[in-house]
Formats: C-alpha cells, structure tokens, sequence
C-alpha cells in the first residue's frame, strides 16, 4: 500500500469490508444519541437533491428520529426534508422519490434562485464578473444558508452528506455543502453507500444514478467522475487499501492535498510557526 493512502485511510476511518445493517445500525444511532446528549436539540434539518448522498443521510436519520419518538413519547424529535432547487431542477422526480422513500417527517421548499442571482448582481456590480463555477458555490452556500435558517428556527441541526470518498478529494464547497453539524456518513466510500441503500429496499434508480453536484448552468449534470477525473470505483478501491493504477492514485492524492484547507478549521497565527 502507498504510505499516504495508509494515512489516509487512517484519517478517513474506511475499512476493506463492511456489514451494511450495522453499518446502518451504527449512524442511527450516533444520530440518536447525538440529540439525546444535546437536550436543547429536536430537530435533523437536511436538503435533499435527488441523488444518492442525501437519500442515503435523510433515510438514516429519519429511521433515527422515528425511533427516538417511540422510545422517549416525545414526538418533538423531527426530521426536516428541504428541496433546495434553484429554479426548476431536471431530475425533481428523483428527489420526491427520495423523500417519499425516507417518509420525512416534513418537507419544506425554498427555490434558491431569486437569492443566488441577486447576489451575484449585486457583486457584479463592483466590476467583477462571478464565473459559472463560481456561481455554482455560491448556490451550495446559499443552500447551506436556508438549511441553518431552519435549524435555527426549529431548534435543530443541519445534517451533512460528507462521505470518505467525497472527503478525500475535497469535493465539496467549502462552507457550502461542506458546512453541517453532523456527519452520519463519514467513514464510508462511495460503494458502500449505495450497499447501505440496497440494504435499505430504496429505489434502484436512486443509487445507480451517477453522482453529480449539478452547480453550474453551463454544464447541467455534470457526472463528479467528470469533473474529478477519476473513477469513483478507483477512489473507493484505494480508501478500501487497494492497489489503483499510478494515474488514479496521483489523481486522488493529488485532490487530498490541494484540499486539505477543507478538512480543519482556518489557520491561525499559531500555523505557521
Ligand atoms: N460539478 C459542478 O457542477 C461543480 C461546480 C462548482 C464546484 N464544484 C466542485 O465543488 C468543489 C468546490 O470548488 P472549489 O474547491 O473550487 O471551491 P471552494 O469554495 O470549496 O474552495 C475554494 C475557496 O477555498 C479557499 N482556499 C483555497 N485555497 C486555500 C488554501 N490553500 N488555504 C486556505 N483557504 C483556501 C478560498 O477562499 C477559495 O475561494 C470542487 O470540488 C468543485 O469541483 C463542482
Ligand atoms: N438541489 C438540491 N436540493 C437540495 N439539496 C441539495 C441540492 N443539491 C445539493 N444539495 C445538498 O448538498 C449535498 C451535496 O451535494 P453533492 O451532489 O454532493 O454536491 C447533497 O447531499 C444535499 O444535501
Ligand atoms: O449528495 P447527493 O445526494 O446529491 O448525492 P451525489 O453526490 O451522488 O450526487
Ligand atoms: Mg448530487
């Protein structure tokens, strides 16, 4: 094994193999336990897009708010579903079909659009010209913005989708989709994912789909394998301590490094020293 794909493993958490049910026992109850030690909270609040992340993350916790409420009686513990489109979205009907398959205990829509494009605006009119990419962040933090609106209202906490295969190559807005209070899929790559989902009877297209961030105008849907230039199967091979061709290993480790801001708190003084 590479040294840095030991290490990165170790940081990451994956292992080689895994049970899917106690995998899926595991995150439900770290989601129950993490409300249960935090009195004040009630409430999950996470967006959900349609893809297989998020349909993954709201099923967990769902299962873990259902039951939270029939272990203590108390059925303020809640699971929040947001449809976070910006204007229409291609693929709705996948996101409907998640949220109807993780039976959210309620779904909110908040059309991002209007907030994105006035913001844009209104740097723009500095003299700046926003790229697409850069406006794709944009909409990942402005996502960010409306699930803590809502945590905040209901005395909740935004639930992240950041999984190992994700992680490891930084491939995601930092403070956008990065930024969540609970992270039920960390220490798991991309596969095992979706074996946790099968394990859970969730509809087939949801998790054979290919994974997109779907940010920029210009290139809808744009597969992440497209945009990363490596397979999923590679990145998860090497978090699971395979050998990968030398392409997809410096591919990846390549990632790990130019992201590593991502993956801490932001430097201090006491940084550089
Ligand atoms: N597929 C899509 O449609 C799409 C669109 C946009 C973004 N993305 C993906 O989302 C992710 C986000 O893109 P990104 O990483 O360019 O943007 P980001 O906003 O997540 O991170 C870039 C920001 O991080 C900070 N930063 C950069 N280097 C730093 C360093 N060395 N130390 C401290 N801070 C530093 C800067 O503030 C910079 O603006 C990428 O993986 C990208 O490919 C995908
Ligand atoms: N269109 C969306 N609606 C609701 N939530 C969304 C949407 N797009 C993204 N999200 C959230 O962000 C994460 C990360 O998505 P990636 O596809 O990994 O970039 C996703 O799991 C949703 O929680
Ligand atoms: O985060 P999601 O739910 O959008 O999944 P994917 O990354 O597979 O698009
Ligand atoms: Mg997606």
């Amino acid at each position: 094994m590479r040294p840095l794909q030991k290490e990165i493993i170790a940081y990451e958490h994956t292992q080689p193999t895994i049970d899917p049910e106690k995998e899926v026992r595991r995150s439900v109850d770290f989601l129950k336990a993490y409300m249960q030690r935090n009195p004040g909270l009630t409430t999950y609040v996470l967006g959900i897009s349609g893809g297989q992340d998020s349909t993954l993350a709201g099923k967990l916790t769902e299962m873990a708010m259902t039951e939270l409420r029939e272990e203590t009686g108390n059925t303020a513990y809640h699971f929040i579903a947001v449809r976070l489109p910006y204007g229409e979205q291609a693929d709705e009907q996948d996101a409907m079909d998640a949220i109807a398959f993780m039976q959210a205990d309620e779904t909110f829509r908040v059309n991002i659009k209007p907030a994105v494009d006035e913001l844009v605006a209104a740097v723009e009119k500095h003299g700046l010209t926003i790229s697409d990419f850069n406006k794709g962040n944009i909409k990942a933090r402005v996502r960010m913005t409306a699930q803590y609106a809502i945590a905040g209202n209901r005395a909740g906490v935004v639930v992240g989708t950041d999984h190992a295969a994700e992680n490891i190559t930084g491939f995601y807005t930092k403070y956008g989709d990065g930024a969540a209070d609970v992270t039920p899929l960390f220490r798991l790559d991309k596969r095992q994912g979706k074996a946790l989902l099968e394990f859970l009877n969730a509809p087939k297209h949801l998790y054979t789909k290919a994974p997109t961030a779907d940010l920029e105008d210009n290139k809808p849907g744009l597969p992440d394998e497209k945009a990363l230039g490596v397979r999923y199967d590679d990145i998860d091979d090497y978090l699971e301590g395979r050998d990968v061709s030398p392409q997809a290993a410096e591919r990846i480790e390549g990632w790990w490094r130019k992201t590593e801001h991502k993956r801490r708190l932001p430097y201090t003084v006491f940084d550089l020293e």
